[in-house]
């Protein structure tokens, strides 16, 4: 039995395991083993694990597992978690560029490593579904308006909508937002944790976009965003067809490291 080093970060309450796998010796396509690690009761416990790896031409790639230990799409704010770790790592200084299973991202860090501002991919579809919106900011989200946030059953609501006819096969992450003035609440349920997360970065991105449409917004666009952990911004620039130059904004903080052993 051997040992696996991890690293745990958190962004703005959504939790993730680090595994620096630069040299490659951690076969991560073990599903069972994925989920495992992220369970809460008998693992460390995350929300999504990810693999930082080399990748010629890049700072390094991402490559991210949900926690029920299946690969996917596209995790915003574990890219901005694994660019706060290699920072850590000596890997970068102030930005870079890496790869992610969505294409290439380019990023910046603040000096002391806690301030990650991350380049989404561009959007130009956002669908309607009733008095939904359905958009794909490097994953597929769902956005509800609503009044009562906070007392809201976002995990019976969203898993009922996540694995409705529509969306049961490919899933999709279900996000409700109400307007609080100056910024948005928002409260998400996930896809692959299949629960409500403290905060979901392609989520916020995609409430951000669907507001922006639904106003009618141009321009350079800023939107303030609360949500259960904490407060993300996300930026961008539309001619209210295409959403450009998107950049989701926030904490990445390390929590602590260990090894696991690998049964
Ligand atoms: N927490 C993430 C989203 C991770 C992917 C999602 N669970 C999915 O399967 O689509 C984020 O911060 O974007």
């Amino acid at each position: 039995m051997s040992d696996l080093h991890f690293y745990k970060y958190q962004g703005a309450g959504n939790d993730f395991i680090l595994i620096d796998n630069r040299d490659n010796v951690v076969n991560h396509q073990q599903p069972e083993l994925i989920a495992a690690l992220c369970n809460r009761r008998f693992g460390i416990g995350a929300d999504g694990i990810m693999f930082l790896q080399q990748k010629e031409g890049y700072d390094f790639e991402m490559v991210y597992y949900n926690a029920d230990g299946k690969p996917s799409s596209m995790c915003g704010n574990g890219g901005r978690c694994i660019v706060a770790f290699a920072k850590h790592l000596n890997i970068i200084h102030d930005e870079t560029n890496f790869l992610a299973v969505d294409g290439p991202h380019y990023a910046k860090i603040s000096e002391d490593g806690s301030w990650v501002s991350l380049q989404m991919i561009d959007v130009s579809k956002v669908d309607s579904d009733k008095d939904a919106l359905v958009l794909n900011t490097g994953s597929p989200h769902y956005v509800a308006c609503t009044s009562g946030l906070a007392d809201k059953n976002v995990y019976t609501e969203g898993r009922t909508i996540r694995n409705s006819e529509k969306y049961k096969e490919e899933g999709i992450n279900v996000n409700f937002v109400e307007d609080q003035g100056d910024h948005y609440f928002v409260r998400t349920y996930e896809r692959g944790v299949e629960d409500e997360t403290y905060a979901c970065g392609t989520g916020v991105t995609a409430v951000a976009i669907a507001m922006a449409k639904r106003k009618g917004l141009t321009g350079d666009v800023s939107t303030a965003i609360k949500v259960l952990g904490g407060d993300l911004n996300v930026k961008f620039h539309t001619d209210g067809l295409r959403y450009t130059s998107v950049f989701l904004e926030g904490p990445a903080e390390f929590v602590f490291e260990g090894n696991i052993p690998l049964k």
